[in-house]
C-alpha cells in the first residue's frame, strides 16, 4: 500500500498520458473502480446525493454517479459551484447527458441518506471561500452516510492542515493513499480510509508496512541456529531513579529474539532488573565504563537513552561509540540537540513529536501536520533513520525512502512503552539481517501487541509491561514459515 504526495501523483498520470492511457481512460477506470466498491455500502433505496467540483475530482463523481444510475440507485448529481472545467471531467459530463441522465447546480430538497463528495481532490488550495465552507458546514450537519472521493474536500493532499472538512464516514483514495490520511489533524476527516487501484504501476517513496511485509521479512529461525547467530546487544539504560526503563527495554530485546542481552546501568537498577531479567548480563555503572572507553567485546549493535539523564556522559559515550561499525539507537534520555557527524554504521533515532520538536526546532503542531515529510527532510540531512512516534509512526531513511505504521491504539500512550519499543528495535536490528526491515517489523510487533492487548483489557489499564507479555503469541501469528 503506497503513499503518494500529489506530484506523484500528477507524474503517474502524466507518464500513463504520455503512454496511451489518457486522463479520460484514468477518469473512466476510477469512476467505476469506485462504483463497484461504493455499491457494497450502499442500499438500493438510499437516496444519493453527489457533488461534484469543476476539476477531475468532480469527474470521478461524474463517472460515478452514471453508473450508480445505470444500475438503479436513486442519485442526484450536483455541481453547487458550476459545470466541470477541466477537460476529463467536461468530456465525461458531455457523455453523462448524451445518455440522458439528470443533473442539477443546486441541492433538491433532502434527507438524502449519503452524501458523496467529489468537490475536490488533490488539487485542493487552502483556505476555502466562504461558499465551500457553508457547504460543508450543511453536509456534516446531515444525518446521512458520507463518503470522500480521493480525500475530503477542506484537506489538502500533502500536509496535515485543516479548518473546515468535508466529515467523511469512507474515504476511497485513488490509486493510493495520499500523506494528509496520516497527518493531523486532517486524518480526523477521513473516516476509514481505505485505497482503491485504478491500473497505475505501484511505486512510490512511501508506503504502509503491512503484515504482508512482516510475514515476508520474518523467518522462522534455522534449526543448527545458536545464540551467537542472533547478535549479542549493548543497552546503555536506567538509573537508580528509573531501573524500570532498563527492564522494559531489556525485555524488548530478548522477548524478540536477541541472541544475548548486555545491560549498562547501575549497579541498584541491575539487581532490581535481574530478578525480571535473569538472561542478560550486566555492566555495573555502565555508564561511567563507557565514558571512560571500556567497551565488552562482540556487540553488534547498541542502544542508548531509556531511563538517562546524565548528558554530560551520554555524550561521551557517544563520542567513543562514534567511530564502531555498528549500529545505534538513540533514544529519550540521549536525544539532546546534537549535530549527528557523519559514521559509518546506521543511526537510529527514536523520538517522540516533542523530542522531534526540540531536534529540529519545529513545534509539535508543525510536526504532527506533516510528520513526513519533516522526517524525511531530517533524515536526508543528517544520515540518520528516523522512527518518529505517536500515531502513525512514520519510520524515514535518509535515501528519502520510508514507511508508515499503521498498528497501535491509546493504550501505548504511557510511560514506558517507548524504552519497550528501543529494545525490540535493538533485538531486531541484531538479530536479523536487513536493518530496514528489522526497524519496521520492531515498529509493527509493538504495535500489534497493544492491539492484541485491547482485545481483553481497557487501553486504560495495559500498562508497557504487558507489551512483551503477548510478543511471542503475535509473533507466532505472523511467522509461519
Ligand atoms: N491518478 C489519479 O489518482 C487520478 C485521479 N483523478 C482525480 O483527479 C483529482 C485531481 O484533479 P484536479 O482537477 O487536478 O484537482 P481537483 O479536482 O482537486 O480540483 C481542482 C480545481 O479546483 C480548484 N480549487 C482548488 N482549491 C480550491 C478552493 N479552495 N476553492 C475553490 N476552488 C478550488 C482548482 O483551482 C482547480 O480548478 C484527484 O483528486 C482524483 O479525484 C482522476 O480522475 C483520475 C486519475
Ligand atoms: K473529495
Amino acid at each position: 500500500m503506497f503513499i503518494y504526495r500529489e506530484v506523484e501523483i500528477r507524474k503517474a498520470d502524466e507518464t500513463a498520458a504520455q503512454n496511451g492511457l489518457s486522463g479520460n481512460a484514468l477518469m473512466e477506470t476510477a469512476g467505476r473502480s469506485l462504483f463497484l466498491r461504493i455499491k457494497e455500502i450502499l442500499n438500493k433505496n438510499s437516496r444519493i446525493l453527489i457533488l461534484s467540483g469543476r476539476g477531475n475530482n468532480g469527474g470521478d463523481g461524474i463517472v460515478l454517479a452514471r453508473y450508480l444510475n445505470q444500475w438503479g440507485y436513486k442519485v442526484d448529481l450536483v455541481f453547487p459551484f458550476g459545470e466541470p472545467k477541466s477537460d476529463s471531467a467536461s468530456e465525461h459530463f458531455r457523455y453523462y447527458k448524451s445518455v440522458g441522465y439528470s443533473w442539477s447546480t443546486s441541492i433538491g430538497d433532502g434527507p438524502y441518506d449519503v452524501i458523496i463528495d467529489a468537490l475536490l481532490g488533490v488539487g485542493t488550495r487552502l483556505p476555502l471561500n466562504q461558499s465551500y465552507q457553508d457547504l460543508l458546514k450543511w453536509c456534516n450537519q446531515q444525518h446521512a452516510l458520507k463518503i470522500a472521493i480521493d480525500i475530503p474536500t477542506g484537506v489538502l493532499a500533502d500536509r496535515g492542515e485543516a479548518d473546515i472538512a468535508f466529515h467523511a464516514d469512507y474515504t476511497f483514495s485513488l490509486h493510493g493513499f495520499k500523506p494528509s490520511t496520516f497527518l493531523l489533524p486532517s486524518n480526523t476527516y477521513f473516516g476509514q480510509a481505505e485505497s482503491i487501484d485504478i491500473g497505475l504501476p505501484q511505486d512510490a517513496k512511501w508506503k504502509i508496512w503491512s503484515e504482508k511485509n512482516v510475514k515476508r521479512t520474518m523467518k522462522k529461525r534455522g534449526s543448527n541456529s545458536h545464540k551467537g547467530t542472533f547478535g549479542t546487544g549493548l543497552l546503555v539504560a536506567g538509573t537508580d531513579e528509573m531501573p524500570g526503563s532498563a527492564m522494559l527495554a531489556g525485555l524488548g530485546a530478548m522477548k524478540i529474539g536477541i541472541g544475548k542481552l548486555v545491560i549498562a546501568t547501575t549497579p541498584y537498577a541491575a539487581s532490581i532488573i535481574a530478578t525480571r531479567l535473569p538472561e542478560a548480563t550486566y555492566l555495573h555503572d555502565g555508564l561511567n565504563k563507557l565514558a571512560v572507553g571500556t567497551f565488552p567485546d562482540g556487540i553488534r549493535a547498541m542502544a542508548i537513552g531509556p531511563g538517562l539523564t546524565d548528558e554530560k556522559l551520554i555524550d561521551q559515550v557517544l563520542e567513543n561509540v562514534w567511530e564502531k561499525e555498528i549500529p545505534l539507537v538513540i533514544d529519550a534520555g540521549a536525544l539532546g540537540k546534537r549535530e549527528f557527524a557523519p559514521r559509518k554504521a546506521p543511526i537510529i533515532i527514536t523520538p517522540h513529536p516533542g523530542e522531534f520538536s526540540r531536534l529540529t526546532g519545529l513545534s509539535v503542531k508543525e510536526i504532527e501536520a506533516n510528520r513526513l515529510e519533516i522526517s524525511s527532510q531530517f533524515a536526508l540531512q543528517k544520515n540518520v533513520i528516523v522512527v518518529l512516534k505517536g500515531a502513525n509512526t512514520v519510520i524515514a531513511f535518509p535515501n528519502g525512502t520510508g514507511f508508515i505504521n499503521r498498528t497501535g491504539n491509546a493504550a501505548l500512550a504511557k510511560g514506558g512503552s517507548g524504552d519497550t519499543l528501543t529494545g525490540m528495535i535493538l533485538g531486531l536490528i541484531c538479530s536479523e539481517s536487513d536493518i530496514t526491515s528489522a526497524i519496521a517489523n520492531a515498529v509493527y510487533l509493538h504495535g500489534l501487541c497493544a492491539d492484541e492487548l485491547v482485545k481483553e483489557q481497557n487501553e486504560r489499564s495495559i500498562v508497557a509491561g504487558d507489551i512483551t507479555n503477548v510478543l511471542g503469541r503475535v509473533m507466532n501469528r505472523l511467522i509461519t514459515d
